[in-house]
């Protein structure tokens, strides 16, 4: 595709330069994801807040996940001529303009109106891959239409249901998902003290059911449709949705209905690692959920290296929880990542100013990555590997 975005030569500078241009205008936007952050919590009530920023129990995971980036630090090489970078890198079989994908994130209404279709958007202007949740409040077929030709993966939580999850595979493979990611840590909610306190959740109030609601599949198992009784489509939803005996059987089940590449999302243990490779997926997303699962415990980054290792090169080894800056990005490329995903940051663009304020903040991240790779003395992924951390 000709027109699909690069950031090479000297992007990180273009974009310092334009935002040093921007002094004066009255709609600036943040540069940090901190000023992201407080823009958001201005504009959201605290039920869609603390949905989008709490952790599970005391939030140790959470804090963990970031302290693990402190405890990484860069070792910066010196005179290499760095002047011609290129951020792209090859992920399953495609060339992707950045190691930077959006994770999936559900039930985006609450935070905008746009919901989903503003992100997958924004990702499409860049060229970075969106990923659809199953609990998307836009379904995914209206994804894949605001988003062209843009590249797109489709989230699955497995469900108590194996129909309505090969119906769901179809029409992914249908709206043209290139790729299946299976999250495999969230088969129950965490204990989420602020959504409690709150007594907030989003799925009560048909938020984010909108995959289910147009499948075929769900419909057949409704005694009434969902625009007659709302009602109980929500509890057959919560029902089959919830699934805490989902097993390696299961994920074979779900590998053998897809000619899609699949990713098992939510590992940190290296036995559960190897037994993904054993089970035919074609990538790991090292991910604790941003710590929304499980208080305290291990930080996302600290289980990387474990993880790569246990792989042995055999899948792609993705990453999340934590990202927030260009130095994380190159950090977790470091420690073995092929690429990451950012979650929360563009929420909390996307609360604040809608698609402009995603795309905005994602060409931030890349950026920052492109500088900070550079000034590193590294040129493209490609040259990037574990000389470049030391741990602290
Ligand atoms: C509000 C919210 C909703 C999420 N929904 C999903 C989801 O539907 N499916 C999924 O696999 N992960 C979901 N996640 C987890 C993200 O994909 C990702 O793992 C996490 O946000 C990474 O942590 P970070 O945002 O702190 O970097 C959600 C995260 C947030 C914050
Ligand atoms: C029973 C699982 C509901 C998950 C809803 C979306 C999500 O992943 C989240 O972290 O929230």
């Amino acid at each position: 595709m000709s027109s699909l975005p690069s950031f090479q030569g000297n992007f990180g500078l273009q974009a310092q330069v334009e935002i040093y241009l921007s002094a004066g205008q009255a709609q600036r936007l943040p540069v940090s994801v901190d000023r992201w952050r407080e823009r958001a919590r201005a504009v959201l009530p605290d039920g869609p807040w603390w949905y989008v920023e709490g952790g599970a129990g005391g939030g140790a995971t959470m804090a963990a996940n970031r302290q693990a980036f402190d405890r990484w630090r860069l070792r910066p090489r010196m005179l290499r001529d760095v002047a011609q970078r290129d951020l792209s890198t090859e992920l399953l079989g495609r060339r992707l303009p950045a190691p930077v994908l959006l994770a999936p994130v559900g039930v985006l209404s609450v935070v905008h109106g746009e919901a989903e279709r503003a992100p997958a958007r924004a990702a499409a202007r860049l060229g970075l891959p969106f990923i659809a949740s199953t609990v998307s409040s836009v379904t995914l077929e209206g994804i894949a239409e605001a988003m062209g030709d843009g590249p797109r993966w489709f989230q699955l939580y497995p469900a108590r249901d194996r129909e309505i999850m090969a119906s769901l595979i179809r029409r992914a493979e249908a709206a043209g998902y290139e790729a299946l990611v299976v999250t495999v840590d969230t088969t129950m909610l965490g204990w989420r003290e602020h959504d409690l306190e709150n007594a907030y959740l989003p799925f009560l109030l048909g938020e984010g059911i909108a995959n289910y609601l147009s499948d075929p599949a769900f419909r057949a198992r409704l005694p009434r449709p969902p625009e007659e009784d709302r009602e109980g489509a929500i509890l057959q939803f919560l029902q089959v949705f919830v699934n805490p005996s989902f097993t390696w059987d299961e994920l074979a089940f779900i590998r053998g209905q897809t000619r899609l590449p699949v990713l098992v999302k939510g590992i940190t243990h290296p036995g559960d690692a190897r037994q993904a490779v054993e089970c035919g997926v074609q990538g790991i997303i090292v991910s604790n959920h941003g710590g929304r699962q499980v208080d305290g415990a291990v930080a996302a980054l600290d289980a990387l290296p474990e993880v790569v290792e246990a792989v042995a090169g055999r899948v792609a080894v993705l990453f999340d929880s934590g990202i927030r800056r260009g130095a994380d990005v190159l950090k977790a490329l470091a420690l073995g990542a092929r690429a990451v995903l950012v979650g929360r940051p563009y929420v909390y663009a996307l609360a604040a100013a809608g698609e402009a304020g995603v795309a905005r903040l994602l060409r931030h991240l890349l950026a920052d990555l492109d500088l900070t790779m550079g000034l590193c003395g590294v040129r493209s992924a490609a040259e990037i590997d574990g000389s470049l951390v030391t741990r602290v």
